[in-house]
């Protein structure tokens, strides 16, 4: 491909993102499958600028009046890459697979727009920042609570690009195997942050082509998704509910750390994700758990469960805002609305999990948010409300030395009741965790 092809692609792309109601990695995804004569180093260059355009959106869209993808496509040019109005015009001939050529108030644009930072002074600080207005005042507020005056950067981190992190399967391998296994593909992986079993992969890999993803040696799991499955604090002849289970990232992990033995039961509405759940545990080598959707005959089966697990782990449905790296167009898709729904789903959700917990277990309530609205204030709700009568909250050093995580790395406070992972900070997606305890009877 031209540079200029690759840049009429781009486009395309772009304009099918904004027609769609789905997530931009599905779009790309479908996109891409429908154009398979497409080689590697095109599709990255392409899907590199279609999702820096999207992390760049909010300050195109106010550099552009918010244009059109045409508009935002040709002022990222100017303002992020510096070409001069003549480069443009080369790119945009209008020749072969290359975008027609520039119109009159395009090329107005991109003269008005030449020698301007992409961040000037007097932009609002929520388009600065890739924000929708509203969520500047509880998203700065939260990030508060963990980073203090550096919340900016929190955000920052937050639109920036995701690291490939891999969970080493104990049960078919040790980090070193794992990272020999894959040196044998030619994946080079450093040891991840704070999860013991998390290998960083350098550079961009097909992993799902390498032996060692099919053997099941490695998983795909964000190091910070990985600290939230230990503090569960999962141990072989345990009875463990994965009460969210999806697609079965923590079930995984929590089936490792249980060495095979005991009961893991994993939960969800949704079926495909069971199903996609029921490959992975395959691949993995799990064979202690059950899958079982929550439709009206399995929500009534779930009640007659009271009382039976050591471990119940509520990965709750949530906005994703510890998620944005991976997902930078998701922010633009929330409404305060989704918000509010959401805590009503995640208390409901902990309603029917803690009645689940056996005296003397434990309650592990997880999200991929920064939001305190879906955080603190969700167990703060928990905890005053009738169904957290019993329950209290374990200090998030006593979780982790229990999980067996290195104690000099714990990043909480010896006091914390609660941990709040960030990018800017822990160099993970951002995550919340509380483990909570329920008194003997
Ligand atoms: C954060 S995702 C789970 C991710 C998964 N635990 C992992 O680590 O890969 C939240 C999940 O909750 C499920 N969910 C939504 N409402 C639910 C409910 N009322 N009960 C159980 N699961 C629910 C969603 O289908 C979704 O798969």
């Amino acid at each position: 491909m031209t540079p200029g092809a690759r840049l009429a692609a781009s486009l395309d792309l772009l304009t099918a993102i904004a027609g769609d109601p789905r997530p931009a990695d599905a779009v790309a995804q479908t996109f891409l499958r429908a154009r398979r004569y497409i080689g590697a180093g095109d599709r990255r260059a392409v899907t590199e600028r279609v999702y820096g355009l999207l992390r760049r959106h909010a300050r195109l869209g106010w550099w552009t009046g918010h244009g059109t993808p045409r508009d935002r496509l040709i002022a990222d040019l100017v303002l992020t890459d510096g070409l001069t109005v003549k480069a443009i015009k080369a790119l945009f001939s209008g020749q072969g697979h290359e975008p027609e050529p520039l119109t009159g108030p395009e090329r107005t644009l991109a003269e008005r727009l030449q020698g301007q930072p992409l961040e000037p002074p007097e932009m609002p600080e929520a388009d600065r920042l890739e924000l929708p207005e509203w969520l500047l005042e509880p998203l700065s507020a939260s990030l508060s609570a963990t980073v203090g005056p550096d919340w900016r950067a929190a955000l920052a981190a937050l639109n920036g690009e995701a690291p490939l992190d891999l969970r080493v399967n104990t049960l078919k391998a040790d980090r070193e195997g794992a990272r020999a296994a894959l040196a044998e593909a030619d994946i080079t992986a450093v040891d991840g942050p704070l999860a013991p079993l998390a290998l960083r992969v350098e550079g961009r890999v097909n992993l799902a082509a390498t032996a060692p993803f099919r053997d099941g040696l490695v998983e795909v799991q964000d190091a910070g998704s990985q600290v939230a499955a230990a503090l569960v604090g999962a141990t072989p002849g345990m009875a463990v509910c994965d009460l969210c289970a999806g697609a079965g990232g923590k079930t995984l992990a929590l089936a490792a750390a249980m060495a095979g033995k005991g009961r893991l039961l994993a939960c969800d509405v949704s079926a495909p994700r069971l199903d996609r759940a029921k490959v992975r545990l395959r691949r993995a080598g799990v064979h202690n758990a059950t899958l079982h959707v929550l439709d009206e005959s399995g929500r009534k089966w779930l009640k007659r469960q009271a009382g039976a697990f050591d471990r119940v782990l509520v990965d709750a449905p949530c906005s994703g805002t510890g998620a944005w790296r991976r997902n930078p167009d998701a922010r633009w898709r929330l409404d305060p609305e989704d918000l509010v729904n959401l805590a009503a789903e995640q208390d409901a959700i902990l309603v029917r999990a803690a009645r689940l917990v056996r005296p003397g277990g434990r309650l592990i309530y997880v999200t991929c948010s920064v939001l305190t609205a879906e955080n603190e204030d969700r167990v703060a709700a928990f905890l005053t409300g009738p169904a957290g009568a019993g329950f209290a909250p374990v200090p998030v050093v006593e979780a982790w030395a229990e999980a067996g995580l290195p104690p000099d790395t714990c990043p909480a406070a010896g006091d914390a009741l609660s941990l709040r992972l960030v990018p800017s900070v822990h160099a993970t997606d951002g995550f919340f965790a509380a483990v909570l305890r329920r008194a003997e009877e």
